[in-house]
């Protein structure tokens, strides 16, 4: 056994881990290690090359969780989750939106005191990812026709930066225009976390330790403070690495609270019942498990869809139905490939790989919520999750679906777009009821890939929070989470932004109280 000890133990070199690491090492006297479980991205072209980003899903380089049977829902759906440095910024779309201010409000207002809009947008601020709207030679005519129909169909206003509308205002409401995204428009790389917080000091900054294709496994208490991680290296090896100040928990909303649990914090009777020796009662631990669900409609385009793209998911369209409140209500990704392994499930035939246009309606504040658990205290097995999806009182995440593949078929009928389009392949048009486009809907139903949730941020009071609003772990000392677990709700838009900034943050909060 060897052991070995740093200021700091990140557990996690993804989206958030990686600004943590970059930003504690900003001192020179802090030492901290950083425990990835997968392997490093540096000239790893096919994860750089963020136009590829379809081929990383279900590959070596993806943890793949599955979930249990939804019986309203899709039960096929297969969670990807990065196994490479800079986590899932490494292998995702890079769509990056900040959150929205009333997003934020609805943090202060579920008890995270500090985390208001002015302060969240001032770390937002200091994002080193190049965060650009589409580039111009990446703007297809395809999506370009797109936006004009949805403009034209829904009379929302086509924005040219969606950022600059909450970063220099109250937001918005609704709008349509090419995506903002994080890369470098020359050489079409990925500006993830790691391209921007970790390449550039990696070799450079001699406090900064780097250990991947190692997996924490346990975390190490003495009594009630958190002071090392058991880790499983790639030789099979088990090792302890110790943290003298603290151990910071940024494995991604699954990992995150799996790790817990492992580690004994968490619902003490769930944990006894798998066997797992219980350390400190935390009943919140995998709970609260949020997403966004999304569903699709796909057409066969008329002609070949052009080449040029980003990475085959341009452009987003946000459309408000319920005017009490300021954010859009729905929203909607334009995929110019065939995105039809549900679809395909299902029986629907797939056009050619270059004859595919998709619009995936997403709900931005859905409200089934779901759960992580364990079923075994076996480290390698995967915990169960249940998004419980489509099964919030009211109906209203089925309802807004089904509202959304209606304003879908609008735009299909709107041109420029409809010339581009020779039929409706999924769910074809002789489904038409609502019945019939919820049971579709939900069937096909997918996600957009947003886990969050599952250690929420609450108030020191809040028995049900995981983490105070310094994101310390209730009840106990030198253990904090740093990730997309904290969120006490989902912002509305994607979530990477939200990460970020979360971290940098954080790294405030760290030093602060070092
Ligand atoms: C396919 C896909 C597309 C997406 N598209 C977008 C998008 O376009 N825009 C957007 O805003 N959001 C998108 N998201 C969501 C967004 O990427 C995530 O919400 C965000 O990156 C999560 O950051 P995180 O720091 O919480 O976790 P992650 O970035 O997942 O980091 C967790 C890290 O911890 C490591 N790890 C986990 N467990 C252990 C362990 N036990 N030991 C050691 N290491 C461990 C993992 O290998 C990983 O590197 C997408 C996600 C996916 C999967």
């Amino acid at each position: 056994m060897e052991h070995t000890e740093f200021d700091y133990v990140i557990v996690g070199g993804g989206t958030a881990g990686s600004v943590l690491a970059n930003r504690l090492t900003e001192d020179p006297n802090t030492t901290v290690c950083v425990i990835e479980g997968g392997p490093s991205d540096v000239g790893l072209e096919r994860v750089l090359r963020l136009r590829e980003w379809l081929d990383l899903l279900d590959s070596d380089l993806d943890y793949g969780y599955t979930t249990v049977e939804q019986p309203r829902g899709n039960s096929h759906i297969v969670h990807s989750r990065a196994r490479v440095l800079g986590g899932c910024s490494s292998h995702n779309t890079l769509i990056s939106f900040r959150p929205f201010p009333q997003d934020l409000d609805d943090w202060v207002a579920a008890g995270a005191e500090g985390w208001d809009n002015a302060t969240v947008q001032s770390y937002a601020d200091r994002i080193k990812c190049n965060i650009i709207p589409v580039a111009p030679q990446d703007r297809n005519e395809l999506v370009q026709d797109w936006v004009t129909a949805s403009a034209k169909s829904t009379g929302v206003p086509v924005v040219r930066d969606f950022n600059a509308l909450t970063s220099h205002g109250g937001g918005f409401s609704e709008g349509v225009g090419f995506l903002s995204i994080a890369y470098d428009p020359y050489t079409g790389h990925r500006s993830s976390a790691s391209v921007a917080y970790l390449h550039p000091i990696l070799g450079q900054r001699h406090n900064l330790t780097l250990r991947t294709e190692t997996w924490a496994q346990e975390l190490v208490l003495d009594g009630d403070r958190a002071t090392g991680v058991r880790v499983r290296t790639q030789d099979g090896h088990q090792e302890t690495i110790r943290a003298r100040t603290e151990v910071l928990l940024c494995a991604g909303a699954i990992d995150t609270p799996r790790l817990m649990l492992l580690s004994g914090l968490g619902p003490a009777e769930e944990l006894r019942s798998v066997g797992v020796q219980v350390r400190h009662d935390l009943p919140g631990v995998g709970e609260h498990l949020l997403d966004h669900p999304e569903s699709i409609i796909m057409w066969e385009t008329t002609k070949p869809v052009p080449e040029n793209t980003v990475m085959h998911s341009d452009g987003g369209l946000f459309v408000r139905r319920d005017s009490s409140d300021s954010r859009p209500d729905l929203m909607f990704h334009v995929y110019q490939v065939p995105f039809d392994d549900n679809t395909a499930r299902l029986g629907y035939p797939s056009p050619g790989p270059r004859n595919a246009i998709c619009m995936t309606p997403n709900i931005p504040r859905s409200r089934s919520r779901g759960k992580l658990w364990l079923t075994s205290a076996d480290p390698e097995v995967h915990p169960a999750l249940d998004f419980r999806y489509f099964t919030d009182d009211d109906d209203y995440d089925a309802r807004t679906i089904v509202d959304g593949i209606r304003i879908a078929r609008e735009i299909a009928a709107t041109e420029p777009f409809a010339s581009w389009i020779s039929r409706e392949v999924a769910p074809g048009p002789q489904v038409q009821s609502d019945e019939e486009l919820s049971e579709f809907g939900r069937r096909a139903a997918h996600t957009v890939y947003h886990p969050a949730g599952t250690c929420k941020m609450g108030a020191p009071t809040d028995t049900t929070a995981v983490v105070d609003p310094q994101l310390r772990v209730r009840g106990l000392s030198g253990l904090r989470v740093v990730d997309a677990s904290v969120f006490p709700t989902m912002p509305s838009p994607n979530p990477m932004v939200t990460v970020l900034a979360v971290a940098e943050r954080a790294a405030d909060l760290i030093r602060a109280d070092a």
